[in-house]
């Protein structure tokens, strides 16, 4: 199922570049001169999290971690979707064993990235829907390309997003404006996210959200990495604590209201307008 990675290190001249895993579903390259590394997502059409991709995700920041990196920027190499959160498929009539780890991998991505101590910043290069979201929420800084769409558009599937899944949408946006939000299913344009304060920037291609991304995690070289470090952990500490609290029971929460016959007809019905969607286009 999951492969162990194959890490080849070039030069150490201009970029470093390592694949990070056998499957390739991430990239993970670090700047030589910046040491800060860029996490791509590889998974084609739409970065749709399913087991394999979830496994990849938090192997790479792991990778990342361990190689003390001065920051992560997270990026997409779709180019037109940074992430469509969840792939659906994991979800209709799903294998339950496979349904349970699914889950249990989202919750570990969000940990690793939401817990991580060094700056961490969104590079959101197209439409980052529900886990697309979450990902981008899970960093402190967030730079999108014009024209896409960013939310959890969760109760739109008859599914209800966990405390620790809307945490990082509530570290961002006044709680009205989540629950409202969230209520409404909306997904927030790129210019009603800047004006909500969802994202901090607006830049007009990748490249110069990743560029954007890195001066924002250069802005900490003069700081003490340490007191950083402890400052940032200290705001994420509680929302932490209560999800490892609570992450066994939010596991058979999602399985069994995956699997109501309402929800699963949700699902399918869901499924059923992305397919029309792309029928229509043709
Ligand atoms: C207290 C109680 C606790 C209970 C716990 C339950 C908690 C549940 C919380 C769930 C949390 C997260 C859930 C999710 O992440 S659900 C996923 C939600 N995602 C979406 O709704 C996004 C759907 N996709 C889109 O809107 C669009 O595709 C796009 C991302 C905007 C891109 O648009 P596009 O025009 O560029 O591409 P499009 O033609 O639509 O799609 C291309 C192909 O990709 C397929 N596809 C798109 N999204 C997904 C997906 N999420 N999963 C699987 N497949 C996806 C699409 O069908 C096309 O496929 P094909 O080419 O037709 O085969």
């Amino acid at each position: 199922m999951f492969s162990p990675r194959v890490v080849s290190l070039v030069p150490r001249t201009g970029p470093r570049r390592f694949m990070s895993t056998a499957s390739k579903l991430t990239t993970v390259e670090v700047n030589d001169k910046t040491g800060i590394a860029t996490l791509t997502m590889c998974r084609p059409p739409v970065n749709g999290q399913n087991l394999e991709l979830l496994l990849d995700i938090k192997s790479s920041i792991k990778e990342i971690e361990n190689d003390s990196s001065r920051g992560l920027i997270i990026t997409s190499a779709s180019p037109k979707v940074f992430c469509a959160g969840l792939d659906i498929l994991e979800m209709h009539k799903p294998d339950q064993q496979r349904l349970r780890a699914v889950w249990t991998e989202l919750q570990n991505v969000w940990c690793a990235l939401y817990g991580i101590s060094m700056p961490t910043a969104a590079a959101i290069n197209g439409h980052a829907p529900a886990g697309g979201c979450l990902l981008a929420t899970a960093c402190e800084y967030r730079v999108m390309v014009p024209d896409c769409r960013i939310g959890l558009n969760e109760t739109q599937l008859g599914i209800i997003a966990p405390k620790w899944l809307v945490s990082g949408f509530l570290n961002i946006l006044p709680k009205r404006v989540a629950e409202r939000a969230l209520t409404q299913s909306r997904l927030f344009t790129t210019d009603e996210a800047l004006q909500e304060g969802l994202i901090d920037e607006i830049a007009n291609s990748k490249e110069e959200a990743v560029e954007k991304c890195a001066a924002f995690i250069g802005t900490f070289s003069k700081v003490n990495p340490v007191a950083r470090a402890l400052t940032k952990l200290q705001f994420r500490a509680e929302n932490l604590r209560q999800f490892h609290k609570e992450r066994e029971q939010d596991v058979e929460n999602f399985l069994s209201l995956v699997n109501r016959p309402e929800v699963q007809k949700g699902i399918g019905a869901y499924l059923e307008g992305l397919k029309k969607k792309k029928a229509n286009k043709q």
